[in-house]
C-alpha cells in the first residue's frame, strides 16, 4: 500500500488542470448500459474508481475502449443484466448505479445491496422506491435486490423523499426506457446532475429540467451513438483552492467553472480568500490572513459535503472558531481525530465540529478511511510543521488524478512512497 511523504511549509503556486468530474462520470459509464449504440466518454478523470466502474460494464457484457486515460467507448450492443455482485458493489457504493439501466433495458437485473461505508450507513431505499414508481417488482433476497419488470417500465411522477443525487440519476437514466412521460419531484440539482441529462439527451433522450427540483424524462428513446464530455471536477476544484489557501499561495485551476461553485466561492472570500475568474479556469490567491467562518453542508447549491472535511483542515488556520455542520452524512467526521492528531483544536458533538483555528500543526503519521478524510489531511500536513506520513493512498487514488504530481509541480514537498 503507497503512502505519502509530505514535510509541510511550502507556499503553493503555479497552475493545476482540473481533471473531468468523478461524479459525473460514475452514472455516465453506467448509462451506457441503456443504449445497444456506443458511447464515447471524453474528459474522463484517470482514477481508480472509473477503472472499477468501467471493469462492472464490462463484466456486464459491454466492450470497453480505452483511447487513452481519459477517453473510453463503450459499446453495450452485446451487454447482458446479469448479476452485479456484492464485492463489486462493497467496494464502491456507485456501482449501484447499474441497477436503472440495466432494469430498464433488460427487464431483469440483480445488484448485490451496497451496505454502510465509512461515511455512513447511506440506504438505497430511495432509488428502489423510485424503480417502483416506474412499474418494477423490486424484492431484497439474501443483501441482493432483485428487480423485475418484463412487461417494461411506465412513465409515473416520482416524488422524491429528499433531493437523493444517486436516485436521482436512477430514475432518470430508467425513464429513458419507460413507456411514456416521467417527472421527478424533488430531483437533486447538483451539476453532475445535469452533466448526465446532457449525456443522455446526446444519446436520444428527450430530458427537460436537469439541474432544477424537476425533471421530466419523455421516455421511449431511440438511442444513438454519441460522445460526450465530462463537466470539471468541482470538489477537486475546491479542494486545490484550499490548498492555495492555507499554505498563503496562489493557484491557477486551469478548466475550473466559477458557476459551479457559487457557494464555494462565498464561503472562501468569507474566509479571506480571493477567488477570480482568469483566461483558462479561475485563480485562488490565499495572501491574506483566514477568518473562521461557519457553515453548514447542504444539497446543491448549498456547501458541498464532499468539500466539508478540505474546509475544515483550513480553518485549522483560520483566526476565531469555526462551527462546521453535517448534514448529508450522519458519520462524515472520521477525519477530526487524525487532525486532532496533527495538533488541531476541534471538539466534536453530533453532526457539528467546533474548531478553534490558529493552533501549528506537527507533522505525525496517520490514516484516513475514506476519499475527502484523506485529502483533508494531505491539506493539513501541507502546513504541518516537519513530516507527514499519510497512509492508506488508495483512498486518494479513487478520486483524485495525479494528486501528489500536481502538488508538487506547484512547489509541495509530497513523495508517493511505494511499499
Ligand atoms: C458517486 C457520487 O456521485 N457520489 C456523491 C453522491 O452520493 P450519493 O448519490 O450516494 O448521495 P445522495 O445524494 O444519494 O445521499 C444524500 C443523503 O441521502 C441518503 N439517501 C440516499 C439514497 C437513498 O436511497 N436513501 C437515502 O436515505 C444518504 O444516506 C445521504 O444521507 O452525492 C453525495 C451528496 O452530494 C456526495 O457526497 C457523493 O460524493
Ligand atoms: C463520497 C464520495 O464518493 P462515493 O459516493 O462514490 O462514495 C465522494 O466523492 O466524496
Amino acid at each position: 500500500m503507497d503512502r505519502l511523504r509530505i514535510v509541510g511549509g511550502k507556499r503553493l503556486e503555479g497552475a493545476v488542470t482540473i481533471a473531468g468530474a468523478k461524479n459525473a462520470s460514475l452514472p455516465q459509464i453506467a448509462a451506457a448500459l441503456l443504449s445497444d449504440q456506443p458511447l464515447t466518454l471524453t474528459n474522463l478523470p484517470a482514477v481508480s474508481d472509473i477503472d472499477n466502474m468501467l471493469a462492472v460494464v464490462h463484466a456486464h457484457g459491454a466492450t470497453v475502449t480505452r483511447h487513452d486515460p481519459h477517453s473510453a467507448t463503450i459499446d453495450a450492443g452485446p451487454a447482458n443484466g446479469g448479476e452485479t455482485p456484492y464485492d463489486t458493489v462493497r467496494r464502491m457504493r456507485a456501482t449501484v448505479l447499474v441497477l436503472g439501466p440495466l432494469l430498464a433495458r433488460f427487464g431483469a437485473t440483480r445488484v448485490s445491496l451496497p451496505g454502510g461505508c465509512a461515511i455512513g450507513a447511506r440506504p438505497v431505499d430511495l432509488h428502489v422506491k423510485a424503480l417502483m414508481a416506474l412499474g418494477a417488482r423490486i424484492e431484497i433476497e439474501g443483501g441482493t435486490i432483485v428487480a423485475e419488470a418484463n412487461a417494461g417500465l411506465k412513465g409515473a411522477r416520482i416524488v422524491l423523499g429528499s433531493p437523493s443525487v444517486g436516485a436521482t440519476e436512477t430514475a432518470m437514466m430508467a425513464a429513458t426506457r419507460a413507456k411514456g412521460e416521467t417527472e421527478i419531484v424533488n430531483a437533486a440539482r447538483e451539476p453532475e446532475v445535469a452533466d448526465l441529462a446532457d449525456c443522455l439527451i446526446a444519446m436520444g433522450a428527450r430530458i427537460e429540467g436537469a439541474g432544477t427540483h424537476r425533471i421530466l424524462i419523455a421516455g421511449d428513446t431511440d438511442f444513438r451513438a454519441t460522445q460526450h464530455q465530462i463537466i470539471p471536477d468541482r470538489i477537486e476544484a475546491g479542494t486545490y483552492a484550499i490548498a492555495a489557501a492555507i499554505t498563503g499561495g496562489q493557484l491557477e485551476l486551469t478548466h475550473a467553472r466559477l458557476e459551479q461553485m457559487a457557494s464555494v466561492a462565498q464561503v472562501l472570500e468569507a474566509a479571506g480568500v480571493r477567488i477570480w475568474p482568469g483566461d483558462r479556469g479561475l485563480i485562488v490567491s490565499g495572501d491574506g490572513a483566514l477568518t473562521g467562518v461557519d457553515i453548514s453542508t447542504e444539497p446543491y447549491p448549498g456547501f458541498p459535503t464532499d468539500l466539508q472535511a478540505q474546509f475544515m483542515a483550513l480553518m485549522t488556520q483560520a483566526a476565531g472558531a469555526a462551527m462546521i455542520r453535517e448534514t448529508v452524512f450522519e458519520n462524515r467526521f472520521m477525519h477530526v481525530p487524525e487532525l486532532q492528531r496533527l495538533g488541531a483544536n476541534i471538539t466534536l458533538q453530533a453532526t457539528t465540529a467546533l474548531v478553534r483555528g490558529g493552533s501549528p500543526l506537527r507533522g505525525a503519521q496517520v490514516m484516513a478511511t475514506d476519499l475527502r478524510a484523506s485529502v483533508c489531511l494531505v491539506l493539513a500536513a501541507l502546513v504541518a510543521e516537519g513530516e507527514t506520513i499519510i497512509n492508506r493512498v488508495y483512498h486518494l487514488d479513487r478520486g483524485y488524478e495525479q494528486l501528489d504530481v500536481k502538488l508538487r509541480r506547484c512547489g509541495a514537498d509530497i513523495t508517493r512512497l511505494k511499499d
